[in-house]
């Protein structure tokens, strides 16, 4: 199996200025961090708010600089405190966001919002453009006629459908999932779940998956990284990490957790095993 990213000792430090009332501080979102990722594998990256789950997804996609530490995409190590990454390189990562309402501009037909990322980044034909976003709207289960609508007469799920599409318009091999499915009812949470696996079997693709619902992790991940102020307290296959918490903070985080419904996700990925 081949590593296609491998993240060694990462460290952001914010520095907040002080005001008259405040004195100056550091906070320290992620103390020195690593783990690796093999193609076709998720990794979920799990803890409350505030651990620094999404400050390193945002590493990740070289949105957000690190204060130290190297990544190695590919085996190609990018200079990520000055975020120098090269068009290529940009590529190969992308996010998805959170908030499905948040992340499409909504002034933005779907059609433009699904070509921008060749736009900016390629020089590929406008036809071809049309032609890849069209594909893709009917791989996340949308249809061609949605290519001149607008992100307000969509469902939450049906956005974030459109946002996975974007992220894929530029045949990236990594996705940082950044709690893509907790804005989400449940049974949406499910569908968009069971899009990302089938996604994932088809393109082969490589997903760091930030959350903080385990009930989601533990039916999605290959691997589980446990993060506790800013530190990665525990990491390991999904099974491992499950059945055989180490750290103090796990276990409470694991007996705080009810099991959702997650039913379908469980057949899902049973049938992927089977297979
Ligand atoms: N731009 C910033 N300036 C200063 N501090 C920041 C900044 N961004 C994040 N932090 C701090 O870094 C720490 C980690 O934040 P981060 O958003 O990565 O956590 P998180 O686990 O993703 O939380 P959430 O799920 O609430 O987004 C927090 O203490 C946060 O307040």
């Amino acid at each position: 199996m081949s590593v296609i990213l491998e993240a060694r000792n990462i460290v952001r430090d914010y520095h907040v200025p002080g005001s008259f009332l405040k004195k100056a501080k550091t906070v320290h979102a992620v103390k020195g961090v690593s783990f690796s990722v093999e193609k076709g594998k998720t990794l979920a990256i799990v803890g409350e708010s505030g651990c620094g789950k999404s400050t390193l997804g945002r590493i990740l996609t070289l949105i957000d600089p690190a204060t130290s530490g190297d990544l190695l995409i590919e085996g190609k190590k990018i200079d990520i405190a000055k975020g120098d990454l090269t068009p290529e390189m940009r590529r190969k990562v992308q996010i998805v966001f959170q908030n499905p309402y948040g992340s499409l501009n909504p002034r933005q037909k779907i059609g433009d919002i699904l070509t921008e990322p060749l736009v900016i980044n390629t020089k590929t034909p406008a036809d071809e453009r049309r032609d890849r976003a069209m594909t893709l709207l009917k791989k996340v289960g949308l249809e061609e006629k949605h290519y001149n609508r607008y992100p307000h007469m969509f469902s939450g799920g049906q956005r974030q459908r459109i946002a996975i599409a974007r992220a894929l318009m530029l045949n990236p091999k990594l996705l940082v999932l950044d709690e893509p499915v907790s804005a989400l009812d449940l049974s949406v949470q499910a569908q968009v779940l069971n899009l990302l696996a089938d996604l994932q079997d088809e393109f082969q693709l490589t997903y760091v998956f930030i959350s903080h619902d385990l009930s989601v992790v533990r039916y999605i991940a290959d691997e589980v990284m446990v993060m506790y102020f800013g530190e990665a307290v525990e990491y390991g296959s999904r099974d491992e990490v499950f059945a055989d918490p180490k750290h103090s903070y796990t276990k409470t985080l694991f007996a705080a957790t009810p099991r959702a419904d997650v039913e379908s996700i469980r057949a899902r990925l049973a049938k992927k095993k089977a297979a």
